[in-house]
């Protein structure tokens, strides 16, 4: 299927502009600009070399995109222009297959990385951040005249991004925004037509989801956020910008929760009095939900400083747990629990929406190293759970060996445990994402006419008394 960079026809797009009107007015930062009387630095050029610093450490593997984060070249740049460089470089990890077909059809050989990466820039401004096409031309030239081994491209440069401009992008496919590997697993596992799905929802920068403590009236939330309330009480916004200006922020009455990720939790059900472990714990979304229903809650990690993000977010809700950085799995400590959950470490390529470098850092080898840790801790997971007690296992992955093959395999291995089936409608998660074992698999072209969600497997898992 073909398709302009703007267009879309399904009901997806159409929930995507709803999106969008929602988050009117709260376009990514402009970067300064420079003034030509000071002698320093060109503000603007040095905010989209920080783009293409980030871009290619995105490219470059896992992590890379936050370590980039600390590099002189973005660290060094003011907030705003930080900010925009950050921008700049997620839309054009979005939408890097059509960004690049466009300038394979104007480009007669392939340019060196570095000139190529100039151009990734300049378009992800012109085609998803609706920079004036002058500022975006002008600063990838003058990029180009600066280092000798892109000086002599500055004209194939300035000659390509005029084309476009004049000549307009021509069609692209959402599709090839995704690695081929991961789009052929996807259309294998979920068919055509909702790879498609997820090539769209792929392309948008999705709205910020908060979770409310019990007892916060969700439509005032949502009224001073300017947000709407979705089915299960999470808050989305189109707001941008820094969340400890939000209102609420300091009160402590929200954290930031992707609707998706607010499911595992309902489905586990935690009540006052009862005692919770949850294995992999921060930063700490699941742990909140659990301490914000009256139970106590264990919280485990082996990341210290992951950890140390939870610790913040229970001071700042003013919730408590017992916290350790330990791997689950040799936690020295003989307690059984009313209900286990394992939000388990995995490849996240459900998570794309909010993290378009999962889809460049995954590798195929990744889901089968990945499988082996999770069925290493679902057994550890098991022995924590009382006999009448629950477990709920989830990965924000969208590959099978993750999610329904771990659970098959793990109900041959323990018949003590049952699935108990979930009901959407009382979790807040999609219809549709019901399998017919009782699990849940949310894809993020779900309620694409709301903006979508991230992608979860869950699966909750009763021990027979
Ligand atoms: C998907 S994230 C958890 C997200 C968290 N539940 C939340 O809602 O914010 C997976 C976590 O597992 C942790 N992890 C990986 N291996 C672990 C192990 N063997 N034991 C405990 N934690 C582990 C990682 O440090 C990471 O924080």
């Amino acid at each position: 299927m073909t398709r302009g960079p703007d267009q879309g026809r399904s009901s997806a797009a159409r929930g995507r502009r709803m999106a969008d009107k929602a988050r009117a007015g709260t376009r990514p930062p402009k970067p300064r600009v420079a003034d030509p009387r000071d002698d320093g630095p060109d503000i603007g050029v040095e905010a989209r070399l920080a783009a293409g610093v980030l871009l290619n450490a995105a490219l470059e593997g896992r992590g890379g995109l936050d370590t980039a984060l600390s590099f002189r070249e973005v660290s060094d740049l003011p907030g705003p222009d930080r900010a925009f460089a950050r921008a700049v470089a997620m839309a054009a990890l979005r939408r890097l297959g059509e960004i690049d077909q466009i300038l394979d059809r104007k480009l007669q050989k392939a340019p060196p990385l570095a000139v190529r990466t100039i151009l990734r820039v300049a378009l992800a401004q012109t085609l998803v951040l609706e920079t004036p096409a002058f500022a975006a031309v002008s600063t990838a030239v003058k990029l180009a005249e600066r280092e000798t081994k892109t000086r002599p491209y500055k004209n194939l440069v300035n000659a390509v991004l005029r084309g476009i401009e004049r000549e307009g992008p021509g069609l692209t496919t959402a599709e090839s925004n995704l690695p081929e590997w991961l789009a052929a697993r996807w259309r294998a596992t979920y068919g055509e037509a909702t790879l498609t799905g997820l090539a769209l929802a792929a392309r948008e920068e999705p709205s910020t989801d908060l979770s409310l403590k019990p007892d916060v009236d969700a439509a005032a939330v949502a009224e001073a956020l300017d947000g709407e309330v979705l089915a299960g009480n999470t808050i989305r916004t189109g707001r941008r910008g820094d969340l400890a200006t939000w209102p609420g922020f300091d009160d402590g009455i929200w954290w930031v929760q992707d609707a998706a990720a607010a499911v595992p939790v309902r489905l586990l059900a935690p009540k006052a009095g009862e005692s919770i472990v949850d294995f992999c714990a921060a930063p700490g979304g699941k742990t909140l939900q659990i301490a914000a229903s009256g139970a106590s809650v264990v919280a485990l990690d082996r990341s210290a400083p992951r950890l140390k993000r939870l610790t913040e977010n229970l001071q700042r809700t003013g919730l408590s747990a017992e916290v350790f950085a330990v791997p689950a799995e040799d936690w020295d400590d003989p307690r059984t629990f009313d209900a286990v959950l394992l939000d388990a470490p995995c490849t996240a390529t459900g998570t794309f929406r909010r993290n378009p470098e999962v889809l460049r850092a995954t590798k195929p080898a990744d889901v089968a190293k990945l499988a082996d840790v999770q069925h290493r801790l679902l057994d550890a997971a098991a022995e924590r759970v009382k006999p009448g007690g629950r477990l709920v296992y989830c990965v924000c992955s969208l590959e099978r060996e993750e999610g329904e093959t771990q659970i098959i395999a793990f109900l041959r291995r323990n018949p003590a445990f049952r699935t108990a089936p979930a009901v959407p409608a009382e979790v807040g998660a999609p219809d549709e994402a019901l399998t017919s074992e009782g699990w849940l698999r949310i894809l993020p072209s779900m309620w694409a006419e709301k903006g979508g969600l991230d992608g979860f497997f869950i699966a909750r898992l009763d021990r027979v008394a």
